[in-house]
């Protein structure tokens, strides 16, 4: 069954921006009026923006959220942000398990599922990514690695107004390269299924973004994709314009799908 879920496109900024960023935020609040109003928009600043974004898109409809937070409510955990910091600077998401965590700061399929955990019970909305190395696709494990990740990541329990998946394929982020609309739709198809079977219709009704490479460019190809929910953009969510771009896609394709 293709879903027609309410699509959530959302950026993180990963390391990048400092006050002066806040300038493309200021633009992309401007440009919201323009994009289609059944679509969610998240912007994921580093965490020395998010209080500060959260004030520029105050009144607006442009959520704002973390990158990452620690496990633990609080305590002795020197550099650690804690899920109720996020909320308490006006964050109402967090991405959890991206790659880059798991692969430079070796985060576990586990540690995400307590981080997840955390994040729910200070009411943030969890956006818990996944996707398989290239050599783990070259050797034709890409949905087994997905299937694993998916398992031990997302927290039992989890609701679809509450956690959204991204999938992201490790070798597409940052290098330009995207899988076939075919391997995506076979991965989404896959995770659907996944969480169907664990989830019944809270599984149905859960968002599943792609992330990796996304630009205005490829957009309206990936975005149109059964089981497509929305994007998790890099890059292209630095600027304004492109991160603009990218969402206006769904002028032509909602409805379409
Ligand atoms: O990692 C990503 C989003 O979380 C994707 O990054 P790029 O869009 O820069 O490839």
């Amino acid at each position: 069954m293709t879903s027609l879920l309410r699509p959530l496109v959302a950026g993180n900024w990963k390391m990048n921006g400092t006050g002066q960023s806040l300038e493309q935020l200021a633009a992309i609040v401007a440009g919201l009026d323009a994009l289609p109003a059944s679509i969610d928009l998240l912007i994921c600043p580093p965490a020395t923006l998010i209080e500060r974004a959260s004030r520029t898109a105050h009144g607006s409809r442009l959520l704002i959220g973390g990158q990452n937070c620690h496990e633990k409510s609080d305590g002795a955990y020197t550099g650690e942000i804690s899920a109720a910091m996020l909320g308490d600077c006006g964050a109402s998401h967090v991405i959890l398990g991206h790659s880059e965590r798991r692969t430079l700061y070796a985060e576990t399929s586990d540690l995400v599922c307590a981080k997840a955990d955390a994040a729910l019970g200070k009411g943030l909305v969890t956006i818990i990514c996944i996707g398989e190395t290239e050599t783990e696709r070259r050797a034709g494990e890409a949905l087994s690695i997905v299937e694993q990740q998916l398992a031990a990541s997302v927290p039992a329990g989890a609701r679809a107004a509450t956690v959204v998946i991204a999938y992201e394929p490790v070798w597409a982020i940052g290098t330009g390269l995207t899988p076939t609309a075919a391997e995506v739709a076979e991965v989404h198809a896959h995770i659907r299924a996944l969480l169907v079977a664990r989830y019944g219709s809270e599984g149905q009704a859960m968002r599943i973004l792609y992330g990796g490479s996304v630009k205005a460019a490829n957009a309206r190809e990936l975005l149109a994709i059964d089981h497509v929910d929305g994007a998790l953009i890099g890059g292209a969510s630095l600027k304004a314009s492109d991160f603009l771009a990218i969402a206006s896609v769904y002028h032509d394709i909602s409805g379409s799908r």
